[in-house]
């Protein structure tokens, strides 16, 4: 997948407008029972609609014409009869087909959403998060509009015009055909129009899309801007996206607006030619003046639907790519995932061994090479080294976020490439260097360590890392909300809180990556007796750059442009004097400068 900046219009990938459609109906399906009925409430809605002409053309020239007053009240009774029941079926068949309309979206955000998750890590390095909530939230509004247009107006439309054809048709045929004559023009135009439209629509929501990624990450890093006193840079930036997508978005109405016109322009061609052969059909006697009547209704009948269908064609034109947009997504397989016959992870002991392993994030960027080393049950590991020298990208491959390009990675033997990626998951705790809270309560954000633990048990796992007495100073303790991304509470709190929620999930193999940076001495001091209950009885691997917290490991690897150079303990790699050792004694006369 092609790296997306955020001024970067994406790759949509194209499928024709019947293949689109044809799925968006497809979403009818489970409904079909529900679709039948309401079609059934359509078809008693037209033949109601259609028959009240028809009855009118009966009125004048049988009642009317023969001064036969009873009959006309007994056929006028009858008519508004007609009339009500068309009105109350009307009344239930647009109620349930809004209904309709809305659970289906419901579904597609919901499909949406669950495919999103189940996307490797790479879809996510690939495209900024404001790009990825344009689509689930706009462009699915964008599907309601064009899926409520189409099954609240666009069916019965169809439906209307078949019927008023097949009435006009009985009735007068060569007075139907002059109806109709203008239709074919109106439907070249209309395609010359669309064809220009629709890439004009697929750009503005591309635009749309650059924008709102835009603001996403403008708010998101809205302290660094204002830290840096980069408000007026940053302004200017977000007054350039929008003004794209306005462009953009006014370039398509423009178009657009086009419809209109040849729509009504049409219909007064089509009106004229109706009423001059009519006029002359009348004359010379072929048509009585009750059928020209019923014919006129029938004609504002007729392009009542075709305005309906031109204005549905339009947002059809304008949606459609939100459609495409949508599909794409959900048509994007995950890099990752489990064999459809992969082995359940037994309960893992927690061996870990790389063989030969290679890892590219991307055809330029080589971040592992020839990686080999083996991790006994229940030890723990430190990987240290400079910055971008491929600790991360190691702990990423051992809970199977990417998988490497040549090598294997085997837990207790098995190659996790086999294993069921969720029976795998379960059962591992990774702790990133970006702490991430939800907005919700402590205790909530606890308790996704393990979703059926009991308060006791939260609070077992708070006190165990040294992070109960903080809680409970704060105003609402375990009840605090911690807002979005725990932007209450300070870079160690919530690290000591993310602690407390990995213990709290009790895995199999622990991976801290540089999950002890923002704890100060003092803090650190409290926290050591947390930590190592945090990691007793699991296998740990521990990513630091603060040397002083993983001496007494098992065993550190030091880790240097994707390869691992030296590998002891502490005390074996100060006697070597090798990389660690210049590692540390810059840190040591650091320290103590
Ligand atoms: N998602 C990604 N896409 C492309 N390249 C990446 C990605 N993540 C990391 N890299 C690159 O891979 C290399 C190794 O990165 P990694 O994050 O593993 O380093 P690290 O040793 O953990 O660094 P640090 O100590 O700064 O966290 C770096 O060159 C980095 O630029």
């Amino acid at each position: 997948m092609a790296h997306n900046a955020i001024s970067q219009d994406e790759l949509i990938a194209k499928h024709s407008s019947f293949t689109t459609i044809k799925r968006i109906l497809s979403y009818l399906k489970p409904y079909r029972l529900r679709v039948a009925v309401i079609i059934m409430l359509m078809l008693i809605v037209m033949a109601c609609n259609v028959l009240i002409p028809y009855m009118l053309q009966v009125s004048i020239d049988t009642y009317v014409s023969s001064k036969n007053v009873q009959g006309l009240i007994k056929f006028g009774g009858l008519l508004l009869l007609i009339s009500f029941v068309s009105m109350v079926v009307s009344k239930y068949r647009l109620l349930w087909m809004n209904e309709l309309a809305n659970k289906i979206l419901i579904n597609i955000r919901h499909e949406l959403y669950t495919h999103i998750q189940t996307l490797s890590f790479s879809f996510f390095d690939n495209r900024p998060v404001g790009k990825i909530l344009a689509r689930v939230v706009g462009d699915v509004s964008s599907l309601q509009n064009l899926l409520n247009t189409c099954v609240t107006n666009t069916i019965p439309d169809l439906f209307t015009l078949v019927f008023v054809m097949i009435m006009m048709f009985s009735m007068n045929p060569k007075l139907a055909v002059c109806s109709i004559i203008i239709i074919p023009v109106l439907m070249i135009s209309m395609f010359t129009i669309e064809i220009k439209a629709t890439k004009l629509w697929a750009d503005s929501r591309q635009k749309r899309s650059n924008f709102i990624a835009y603001s996403h990450e403008a708010f998101s890093g809205i302290k660094v801007t204002e830290g840096f006193n980069k408000e007026d840079f940053k302004a200017k930036g977000f007054y350039k996206s929008v003004s794209d997508h306005v462009n953009a978005f006014d370039t398509a109405v423009k178009v657009q607006d086009l419809f209109w016109p040849t729509v009504d322009i049409s219909q007064g061609i089509g009106t004229v030619i109706v009423f001059l052969a009519g006029y002359f059909l009348v004359k010379n006697g072929s048509l009585s003046s009750g059928t020209l009547i019923a014919f006129t209704m029938y004609i504002g009948m007729l392009w009542r639907p075709i305005i309906n269908l031109s204005d549905f064609y339009t947002t059809l034109i304008s949606n459609f790519s939100a459609a495409e947009r949508i599909f794409d997504i959900l048509d994007i397989n995950p890099d990752i995932k489990s064999d459809t016959n992969a082995l359940i992870m037994p309960e893992i002991k927690g061996n870990i061994r790389f063989k030969n392993v290679d890892f590219f994030y991307d055809k330029e960027t080589q971040a592992l090479s020839n990686i080999n080393f083996e991790i006994k049950a229940g030890q723990k590991i430190a990987f240290v080294g400079e910055t971008g020298a491929g600790k991360s990208t190691i702990a990423s491959l051992i809970s199977r976020f990417y998988d490497p390009q040549k090598g294997q990675i085997l837990i207790d033997g098995i190659d996790i490439k086999h294993v069921d990626i969720e029976s795998l998951r379960s059962q591992m705790g990774i702790m990133l260097q970006d702490t991430f809270l939800f907005s919700s309560s402590i205790k909530e954000n606890i308790r996704y360590g393990k979703l059926d633990a009991t308060d006791d048990e939260i609070i077992a796992a708070a006190k165990a890392v040294n992070a109960h007495d903080f809680i409970m100073s704060l105003e609402d303790g375990y009840d605090t909300n911690v807002n979005e991304r725990g932007s209450r509470l300070s870079l160690g709190q919530r690290q000591l809180i993310s602690f407390a929620r990995a213990l709290l999930a009790n895995p199999k193999i622990l991976i801290l990556d540089e999950a002890t940076s923002n704890i100060d001495t003092h803090t650190e001091r409290l926290v050591q007796k947390g930590i190592q209950k945090l990691l007793t009885g699991r296998t740990s691997i521990v990513i630091a750059h603060r040397l002083s917290t993983i001496r007494d490991c098992d065993k550190i690897m030091v880790v240097s442009d994707g390869k691992i150079i030296e590998c002891g303990t502490h005390e074996q790699l100060l006697r070597q004097k090798g990389a660690y050792y210049d590692l540390y004694m810059a840190q040591y006369s650091f320290l103590s400068a």
